[in-house]
């Protein structure tokens, strides 16, 4: 049996998430599954820990996120560069959008079987993808990433102390809600220059642009509702050239994966994507602020063992 890791981030959703390791670890202990876990003690230690399992010697392991999507991108960044690793996750986060795009039950019960269920057959390699910034600096994903209005709304997430006692409601999600409400009436849009595969495309007025593994974004918004994360593609939405009402119109749609049908929305299918803009905008990673355009992101097809129903 390969030796089972887990990473888990104490602070996920507002702490909740150690009652979500409480029901998996009570869950080894019955079924007495042999497991080391580590927590992450700050931003940015999970791809730290990753790293050390993943070097420590060659053997084949598995590691287990628990947390949110800020935690599974920290611990997938930290193995990219090792092929001893196999990725699991239990959602212990307030968007989860992993999950929701590779078919993880949100259970932590149900999560963890699934994980032990698939953990001896070889689990599928996935795609991810690499970002890499001006300064040479690259950052993977494995859910989506954004430059814009949404990559600024998620900045303001990550700082605001608001999230902590909305999540206390379990209204976590509001706390978007309020931010873009908050920054809709002064973004000022940019026009971007992207280019998809060698082909170039000048969009003026541009919200944001997104590119996505699987079809979740922002805690359950079907972004990219074709995505499908081992065709060794991406999906790029764009949303340019409408008001900020009609931008609100857009959000509300977006749940249902409908926005596609507006012709402000713009999608395209491809390898390798840059993004270069008249503004520096806001960039993200899964959620997690990475810095500013312009970029380059490649995907990197089959690249990542994920135990998922997929
Ligand atoms: N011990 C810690 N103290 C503070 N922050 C931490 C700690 N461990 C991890 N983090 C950070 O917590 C952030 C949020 O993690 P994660 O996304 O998993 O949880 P979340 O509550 O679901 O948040 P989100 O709503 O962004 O998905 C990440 O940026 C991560 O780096």
């Amino acid at each position: 049996m390969k030796q089972i890791y887990f990473i888990i981030n104490p602070k996920a959703r507002n702490g909740y998430c150690l009652n979500v390791w409480k029901k998996v670890e009570s869950k080894l202990i019955d079924d007495n599954i042999p497991y080391l876990a580590f927590f992450s003690e700050y931003h940015g230690h999970a791809i730290k820990l990753a790293a050390q399992i993943a070097k420590s010697n060659n053997e084949q392991k598995v590691i287990i996120a628990v947390g949110g999507d800020g935690t599974i991108n920290e611990v997938m960044n930290g193995i990219v560069k090792y092929n001893n690793i196999t990725l699991g996750f239990v959602p212990g986060g307030s968007g989860n959008d992993f999950s929701r795009g590779f078919h993880i039950p949100t259970n932590p019960e149900e999560a963890i079987e699934v994980i032990l269920r698939h953990m001896e057959i070889d689990a599928p390699l996935m795609d991810i993808g690499k970002v890499t910034m001006k300064d040479d600096s690259e950052h993977y994903f494995i859910n989506n990433m954004g430059a814009g209005f949404d990559a600024l709304v998620s900045y303001e997430v990550n700082r605001s102390k608001m999230k902590a006692w909305l999540n206390k409601l379990s209204l976590g999600r509001l706390v978007y809600v309020y931010f873009l409400l908050k920054k809709l009436f002064s973004y000022k849009c940019s026009t971007i220059d992207l280019s998809i595969d060698g082909s170039r495309h000048i969009l003026e007025q541009t919200w944001f642009v997104t590119v996505s593994n699987q079809p979740f974004y922002g805690g359950g918004m079907k972004i990219a509702p074709e995505a499908v994360p081992d065709d060794g593609l991406l999906d790029i939405t764009i949303v340019h050239n409408l008001s900020r009402l009609k931008l609100l119109l857009v959000f509300i749609s977006v749940f249902w994966g409908k926005h596609v049908h507006f012709k402000e929305v713009k999608s395209f299918r491809g390898k390798m994507v840059t993004i270069q803009s008249s503004d520096s905008l806001f960039v993200h990673a899964d959620g997690e602020d990475i810095g500013f355009t312009p970029l380059n992101i490649n995907v990197q097809t089959k690249t990542l063992k994920v135990l998922t129903r997929v």
